[in-house]
């Protein structure tokens, strides 16, 4: 979904040409939710079955990344935004939600099929490329998503259609004749007094081009007042607040209704009834959300969709296309009859220089770099930790490596690694007392629970940076607490000395348990890396809970592996620059090396 682009609006006198048109389509139907199947930490939406006699299952968890436009590869802005979608799915998965985590890509629209042209290739062929691509990082990210959505798939092709009879039949939309100042590159009429000298357009710096076009409308200032009352029954519709003021803004300024279709765009899906004209991209995108929970091959309609799994609970974008899901989207899923999603939040930019990094712009960090020389763990913990879940942030390579070698290389790794050396010194790599009864009596165990319970409330908060830094805390309390005990000199002293030490070993060693857990929607191989140097299995890891951060699990008898780094610190390479310049010192640049990554 192209941030540049957006709908054009209806003048206020859009001319004597309107009509109001109706078509025939099915009347809207209550809605319904459909079980899941659990599999090994996913879950799947299955088909209800009317001879089914059990209760019914709660409604899905329904979590949507935007659909990423494909006029280019992704960059690390759409990462970002597919990283927090896959840290909110983690952590609720780990509430037993049946998840839906829905991510894809936006396919259509005059960009596109310039994007196509210029590398040679027909649209589709293009868009299977660049698709790809957003498939591929995904997967070097560690992203578990459910369902990946393509706009040019035929299912989605079918919703579309519906929804527009649909729209057509509760009379929202009208024809019109429209002319105006054209941006190709946003997609989008402007109004004159937001274009620069020579008509350029403000974003891409280049002249807009005159056009007249017949196109269809949709009434959206019919829906001022149901948007107005959506907002005042639900404060937490749109996240976080100071989104939702500019969104209450926009709405007290009066909405205007806005064109749905286009006459020179064939790269798009035919407006039914018309096929000279095909629908907007961003009317045809927005319905991904529905369309991706229908399996493949199966027929396809939009009551199908909205059984599946709908409302969403929640559509997690970026700020700029803040005005299409707050506004746009609820009004044409009320005109459609269709409940609204749960919330919508628009978290920051990450910028380069103080500018939005973006495709158009092509001031993007390359994502797979990142994740080559310093791993997924590495980049999902920096993104979500140091830029404030909400604000914009910028990035640098400094503050990268600085920020991981300080707590997942030293406060987390080093922590682990010291107390299993320690462990295998003196207890034989095997813990000598339950969790519990090593922590009788010990505040430090209520510290650890007190810090656990306000990393879930972050989680559930979508504050996902706080949630970070509230599960280090628990990494600095245990460094502090194993500082002070210094176990180490205890063993020493044998008797019942050596046997406390041996209880706080066990203590560091269950927080670094519930450690792995709370972090596991961050950093998910670096917290099974954990669990497995605990001597529990891959599986019992993928089978975690929440609940399972409640202090106790480690029993007496269980052994422990060999100490093993679980985060190897970033190392900078220092380039002696030119030595014949005195002027330049020792120092030089430095350079990052690829040692942050451990092999599972
Ligand atoms: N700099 C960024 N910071 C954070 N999120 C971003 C950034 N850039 C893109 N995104 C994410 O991608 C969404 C927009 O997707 P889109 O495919 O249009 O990318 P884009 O790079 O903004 O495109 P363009 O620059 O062509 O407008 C945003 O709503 C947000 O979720």
């Amino acid at each position: 979904m192209a941030a540049g682009r957006a709908f054009f609006c209806a003048p206020s006198s859009i001319g004597a040409t309107a009509r109001r048109l109706a078509f025939a389509s099915p009347p809207a139907r209550p809605l319904a939710s459909a079980p899941h199947r659990r599999v090994r930490g996913r879950c799947c939406a299955s088909i209800s079955s009317s001879s089914d006699a059990s209760p019914p299952a709660p409604p899905p968890y329904v979590l949507t990344t935007p659909l990423y436009y494909v006029n280019a590869p992704p960059h690390m802005g759409s990462a970002y935004t597919t990283i927090a979608a896959d840290a909110v799915a983690r952590f609720q998965r780990l509430l037993e939600k049946r998840v839906i985590f829905i991510t894809g890509t936006d396919e259509h629209g005059e960009k596109i099929a310039t994007s196509a042209e210029a590398s040679g290739r027909n649209p589709k062929e293009h868009c299977d490329i660049i698709s790809n691509s957003y498939k591929m990082l995904w997967a070097d990210l560690d992203i578990e998503y459910d369902k990946f959505i393509r706009t040019t798939d035929p299912k989605h092709e079918a919703v579309v259609n519906d929804f527009y009879s649909r729209v057509l039949s509760s009379g929202d939309i009208y024809r019109a004749d429209y002319e105006g100042l054209y941006c190709v590159s946003c997609e989008e009429y402007k109004d004159e007094k937001e274009l620069g000298e020579n008509n350029c357009c403000p974003v891409h710096l280049k002249p807009c081009v005159p056009r007249k076009e017949d196109n269809y409308f949709f009434a959206l200032s019919k829906y001022q007042h149901k948007l107005e009352e959506l907002l005042t029954s639900n404060p937490n519709f749109v996240r976080p607040s100071h989104r939702l003021h500019e969104v209450e803004g926009w709405i007290k300024s009066g909405l205007r209704d806005f064109s749905i279709s286009r006459a020179s765009v064939e790269w798009g899906i035919p407006v039914p009834n018309d096929t000279k004209q095909t629908i907007y991209v961003w009317f045809d995108a927005l319905l991904g959300y529905l369309s991706a929970s229908l399996d493949d091959g199966e027929q396809a309609s939009l009551q199908q969709a909205v059984d599946r799994g709908w409302p969403a609970s929640l559509h997690l974008i970026g700020k700029d296309i803040l005005r299409f899901h707050a506004i746009y989207w609820p009004a044409m899923l009320m005109s459609a009859g269709i409940s609204v999603p749960d919330a919508v939040f628009g978290h920051g930019f990450l910028t380069k220089d103080g500018m939005k990094m973006g495709k158009s712009l092509g001031n993007t960090l390359e994502p797979k770099d990142l994740v080559g020389r310093f791993g997924a763990d590495a980049v999902r913990y920096f993104f979500l930790r140091e830029v404030e879940f909400g604000n914009d942030g910028d990035y640098s390579e400094e503050r990268f490596i600085n920020t991981v070698n300080a707590h997942l290389a030293n406060t987390i790794g080093n922590l682990l690694n010291r107390t299993l050396g320690l462990l295998k010194k003196n207890c034989n790599s095997t813990l000598a007392f339950d969790s519990i009864a090593a922590a009788d009596g010990n505040s430090f165990k209520n510290n650890v629970e007190n810090l656990v319970d306000k990393a879930k409330g972050h989680y559930e908060n979508l504050s996902l940076t706080s949630a970070c830094e509230t599960v280090l805390e628990i990494g600095n309390l245990g460094n502090l607490y194993i500082d002070e005990q210094a176990p180490w000199s205890c063993f020493k002293q044998g008797g019942e000395i050596a046997e406390k030490a041996a209880k706080d070993l066990v203590i560091i060693l269950e927080t670094m348990r519930i450690i792995a857990i709370a972090l596991s929607p961050i950093t998910p191989s670096l917290s099974l890396r954990i669990y497995t140097q605990l001597g529990f299995t891959e599986d019992q890891f993928r089978t975690l809970r929440w609940d399972d951060t409640k202090w106790g699990a480690l029993k007496a008898g269980q052994a422990m592996m060999d100490p093993k780094p679980i985060f190897a610190k970033i190392e900078t390479e220092v380039e002696e620059k030119d030595q014949a310049s005195p002027k330049e010192g020792k120092g030089g640049k430095k350079k990052a090396r690829s040692k942050g990554l451990v092999e599972a």
